[in-house]
């Protein structure tokens, strides 16, 4: 046994072994200390191995799948080893003492799950497989849970970007793409065994039709479809044809972004008190992901933009039928899911229940939203995907009960009058079930024991059951019945009738079981080979969910339709930030609502103001109102004008990052060089705080110097949060930066908030008032007040920290010249290596060297 150990385990590699015996799946060695502390089961022992005794841990298969999810959470893979073979299999073929085989079935791990308990119902569960063909990278990315198969072309920088939006499960590559952890894969990142993988699974002739993917992404695929099949071990797969997406057609959100904003994770992890659950209204599982999703990539495409803005808007106008429809989604099951088991061949008859109940429902929002006049080009283009099962969805309501089990061990899963053969045997067997309780009857009377009872359990099957004080009479040689067992107080017999009338019961039985297996493989057939068709309904009745959560959202929180622009421009009346809000009307506090112009000719504004005042809130909601507007969802705004943001940043200073091992400042440093590196004319920053994370003189320097980089170089829609009041001046040298403040006042000594933005610097910056707020105890108060006036009046005698700055030449002139660059380079580019002599390539070393001296002086 334990040389079959070792060579499984040797397959499973890095896996923990589940390794089946009889109703355990066992852990030995390492894995079952691993798996016994990660699941917190006891740690025995059994045998020895090389005279040490062999760590060993179970769990009963029937529980199996809490255990797993559990092991999976914690980050492990798990490979399962099943029996191949029963034990009386084993005796036959190779005697009394021969092992039972077993083999791998499957490898579970993170990114290759489908049991519904092992996965989140409202979000995508992506494999993401990165490639690599010289410089180009690539993404393969698939959910085998519902199908999606994608394939995203990008830079090295935009790798990172990439993988955030798509939060997969598990990632895996050969390569070490730039700051992405990765796990392993199981080879096969190679184009052409890519291209073969695709064609053979897809079974095309030529990847034509698929848009000529990239030899980057081919290399992706490969590395996914080989890992797929690695873990699949042979089961089924449901997987779409690939679909490319392109980098550009969505925005560009790094991760550092997506947690400063917290889109669909709040700094906590959960999805409460994110972007996405604030908005969420989605009635069903497959739309809550599209959600998820939408708001991860929203789109850059304004003709797409408009489509989905069209369709809430109709909703938003109609609360009738937004009520209706919302109503009808409230019933739909998560029937994409179903089809993935059923494709891997873990389904169940509840499954195929599944399928019939979602596509009836999706062919009833058909009528509902069929008859309506002129509707929207994309309700349109989605109406035609909701129809075109009616064949199946007859046949399933035929074949099936009303809420048939999860499993199909016992049964009891096909309908009555859908097979006469399969009615008669369940009336032989409840015939025989009737006969049987006769026989009951007719042993009380001819014994005249009224307690005697005919029972059933797994060992005896039926037997006669009496008290053990009326057993004598049953004992008696000429009674007809048959001792089989005596226990505490009962004793248990048999009788021939009995055994006659069981043999019945259990033959029509099993033969029942197996007709109906045989209908579960039948209409399980018939719903994999509809699975594109299935997909693209859950696909049409997802977008419908979104947009009519989108329509509730706006109707409750009186949101707005944004106006989408190609220009970069960024006009907001009356903006609020959705999260926020949503807290304080909790306590019943109102939010104050804000005006933001950011258009080519102001582009940059520099916002100071008291701590608390409200300026992160208030550059946050800019952000979320562009990823909103773009997502196709209404904004909350009295009117939004949102010119297309081709990639957002996000970055708060000094935001604490040592989980990376990097410091803060460090972190700062690093991501704000991200920006100036990434950031094109149509992206939108919003910067808060940078640079303080550092000591005064630096960290002003640094912003001040990233302000004029950002209004110089990168010229994009810029929102600068600081509390450097001397930044104020760049307002006089930068034609299209402007000045704003978040209003405050003191009155009667205390400080009040009024979370106004107004035009102009602050006056002052309040931090002694906020303390005062915060409870500082007062004579700590007074002591600062006391400091704050010596360095104020030591600022005003030498004239500031930033007395220096008012003849500093502009960022243009003391940016490195890149005419010194280009003369180096012009040299270069002049030399042909080919054609010389080393003495001549040394003498134009020589010369390089001094015009790099001469530059660099
Ligand atoms: N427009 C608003 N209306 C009402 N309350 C607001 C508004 N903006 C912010 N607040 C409240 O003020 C609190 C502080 O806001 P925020 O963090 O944006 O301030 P800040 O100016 O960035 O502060 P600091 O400079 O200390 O980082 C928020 O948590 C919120 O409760």
């Amino acid at each position: 046994m334990m040389q079959q150990y070792r060579r499984l385990k040797d397959e499973a590699g890095d896996a923990l072994l589940f390794y089946r015996m009889g109703d355990f799946f066992e852990l030995f060695f390492d894995d079952a200390k691993i798996a016994s502390a990660c699941l917190d089961i006891a740690l025995t022992k059994r045998g020895e191995s090389e005279g040490e005794p062999v760590p060993m841990c179970g769990v009963p298969v029937h529980s199996a799948e809490a255990y797993l999810a559990r092991l999976i959470r914690a980050g492990h893979r798990v490979a399962i080893a099943e029996q191949t073979e029963s034990a009386a299999e084993a005796r036959k073929a190779r005697g009394s003492k021969a092992l039972v085989e077993r083999a791998i079935v499957r490898l579970v791990t993170a990114g290759t799950l489908t049991e519904e308990h092992l996965l989140e119902s409202g979000s995508a569960n992506w494999l993401a497989a990165i490639g690599r063909a010289g410089d180009d990278w690539a993404i393969a990315a698939a959910d085998i849970s519902t199908g999606r198969f994608e394939l995203v072309g990008c830079e090295p920088g935009e790798l990172a970007a990439e993988i955030a939006r798509l939060s997969p499960a598990e990632t895996i590559a050969d390569a070490y793409p730039p700051g992405i952890q990765t796990g392993s894969g199981k080879g096969g990142f190679d184009s052409g065994n890519g291209e073969r993988a695709l064609k053979s699974r897809f079974g095309l002739a030529t990847l034509d039709g698929l848009g000529s993917p990239t030899r980057a992404e081919l290399a992706a695929a490969g590395g996914l479809l080989t890992y797929l099949d690695a873990t699949q071990k042979g089961a089924g797969l449901l997987l779409e044809a690939p679909r490319r997406v392109q980098r550009s057609d969505h925005m560009m959100i790094d991760a550092a972004s997506r947690d400063s904003l917290e889109l669909c994770r709040s700094a906590t992890g959960q999805v409460g008190g994110s972007l996405l659950g604030e908005i969420d209204r989605c009635r069903t599982a497959i739309g809550r992901r599209l959600l998820a999703s939408d708001l991860s990539a929203p789109l850059t495409d304004s003709w797409r933009i408009e489509r989905r803005l069209e369709l809430v808007g109709w909703f938003a106008d109609d609360a009738i039928l937004r009520e209706r429809v919302t109503a009808a989604l409230k019933s739909m099951p998560d029937f994409p899911r179903a089809l993935g088991r059923l494709v891997a061949g873990r389904g169940g008859p509840r499954d195929l229940a599944l399928i019939r109940d979602g596509l009836a429902a999706a062919a009833g929002l058909h009528e509902q939203l069929g008859a309506r006049a002129a509707p929207p080009r994309l309700l349109e283009d989605l109406l035609p995907k909701l129809v075109g099962h009616a064949s199946l969805i007859e046949t399933l309501r035929l074949a099936l009960v009303d809420s048939p089990p999860l499993e199909a061990a016992k049964g009891g899963y096909i309908a009555e009058g859908y097979d006469a053969e399969l009615d008669s045997l369940r009336s032989a067997s409840s015939d025989g079930r009737r006969a049987i309780a006769a026989l009951e009857a007719k042993y009380r009377e001819s014994t005249g024991i009224g307690s005697l009872k005919i029972r059933h359990n797994a060992v005896l099957g039926y037997h006669i059951e009496v008290s053990a004080r009326h057993a004598d009479v049953l004992m008696a040689a000429d009674s007809g019945f048959a001792h089989r067992q005596t226990l505490a107080g009962v004793v248990r017999f048999n009788s021939p009738d009995l055994h006659a009338e069981a043999a019945r019961v259990v033959e029509a039985g099993s033969h029942a079981i197996a007709a109906e297996a045989a209908h579960l493989e039948e209409l399980t057939a018939l719903a994999v080979a509809a699975a594109p068709a299935i997909a693209a309904t859950a696909d049409g009745i997802a977008r419908l969910d979104v947009a009519a959560s989108h329509a509730t959202r706006a109707a409750v929180g009186g949101w707005v339709r944004p106006q989408i622009d190609e220009q970069p421009c960024l006009e907001v009346e009356g903006g609020r930030h959705p999260v926020v809000e949503s807290a304080l009307a909790r306590h019943g506090d109102p939010f104050v609502a804000n005006d933001l112009w950011l258009w080519s000719s102001d582009r940059l504004w520099l916002i100071t103001g008291p701590n608390m005042g409200g300026k992160s809130t208030f550059l946050r909601q800019a952000a979320l109102i562009a990823v909103l507007a773009q997502s196709g969802s209404f904004v909350p705004a009295g009117r939004a004008k949102v010119g297309i943001v081709d990639r957002l940043f996000s970055r708060v200073g000094a935001s604490d990052n040592l989980a990376r091992g990097r410091s803060t400042f460090m972190v700062e440093m690093v991501e704000t060089a991200a920006i100036l590196a990434q950031a094109t004319a149509r992206s939108l920053v919003i910067l808060d705080e940078i640079g303080r994370g550092t000591s005064t003189y630096d960290g002003l320097a640094i912003a001040w110097a990233v302000v004029e980089a950002m209004h110089d170089e990168v010229q994009c829609r810029t929102l600068f949060a600081t509390h450097y009041h001397e930044l104020t001046r760049l307002a006089g040298r930068l034609d299209c930066l402007s000045l704003h403040h978040v209003r405050a006042r003191e009155w009667k000594g205390d400080l009040v908030l009024l979370h106004e933005v107004a035009d102009g610097a602050a006056d002052r910056s309040y931090g002694i008032a906020v303390a005062k707020l915060a409870g500082v105890p007062p004579q700590v108060l007074a002591r600062a007040k006391a400091v704050l006036k010596r360095l104020e009046a030591g600022r005003d005698a030498t004239g500031g920290i930033a007395a220096g700055l008012d003849d500093l030449p502009l960022f243009a002139a003391t940016a490195p010249a890149e005419k010194e660059c280009d003369r180096l380079r012009e040299e270069l580019e002049a030399v042909q290596p080919d054609t010389l002599s080393p003495r001549e390539a040394l003498e134009i070393l020589y010369r390089l060297k001094s015009l790099a001296r001469e530059d660099g002086q």
